[in-house]
């Protein structure tokens, strides 16, 4: 049997990427995703959105649902302070195997904190799991149909404080009308839609960050 996509993107990381480079896996992705196959990396254009909120925010405890690659992991990662923490969650153990590969060769392991399971279940147990109060930043990159119930799960949960950031990815393509109708629509956000390109094309796509007023 043959190697899958995330395999094929972690060989031409461990080929063409400096070790220990963070932005050298980022840019090894991009080539290889732009040029040889597409993959669902949020990509260089929302990337850069991205890089400017997480800059902006500042997190100490930040994270990320769906991790697949790691592509997003490696280069929030790279913009953290050594005491920071990225908790990222992934579903796919297939995906995960690959993306601790390629978080490894970027070296920011010790800033990550990688969990496999499903984040409906993962969620509940963050506070006596992982010892988390609060997240500064959520970014929201895993399956549509879980942008909502996972953002209700993390207010029940008390994981949202005033002032938490929640940055959605693909709410345009894929698409995301329920969660969109939702923190546009609650007087407990404050959400702004950031217009950019689903990665590696022209069709449209965009971020939409929310601010949680409590
Ligand atoms: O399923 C997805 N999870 C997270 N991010 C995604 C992402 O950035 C893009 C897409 C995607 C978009 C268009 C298409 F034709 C096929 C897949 C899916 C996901
Ligand atoms: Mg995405």
């Amino acid at each position: 049997t043959g190697s899958t996509r995330p395999e094929r993107i972690l060989a031409a990381v461990q080929r063409k990427a400096t070790k220990g480079d963070a932005r050298s896996v980022v840019n090894t992705i991009d080539q290889y995703c732009r040029y040889q196959e597409w993959a669902m990396n949020v990509g260089d254009e929302k990337g850069a959105i991205l890089d400017s909120i997480v800059c902006e925010v500042k997190p100490s405890v930040m994270l990320e649902l769906g991790t697949y690659c790691g592509y997003s992991t490696v280069r929030i990662a790279s913009m953290l302070p050594p005491n920071a923490r990225l908790l990222t969650l992934e579903f796919n153990p297939a995906y995960a195997a690959v993306a601790r590969q390629v978080i490894a060769w970027a070296g920011v392991e010790d800033k990550v904190v990688l969990i496999e399971g499903p984040s409906g279940d993962w969620i509940p147990k963050m506070k006596e799991e992982f010892g988390v109060t609060s997240f500064d930043l959520v970014f929201l990159d895993h399956w549509k149909d879980r942008y909502l119930p996972d953002t209700k799960l993390m207010e029940e949960c008390g994981l949202l404080r005033t002032g938490s950031i929640l940055l959605a990815d693909n709410v345009i393509c894929p698409g995301t009308p329920e969660y969109l109708e939702y923190v546009r629509g609650s007087p407990r956000y404050e959400s702004k839609y950031f217009r950019s390109h689903l990665e590696y094309t022209r069709v449209e796509d965009g971020l939409e960050k929310s601010v949680f007023l409590g």
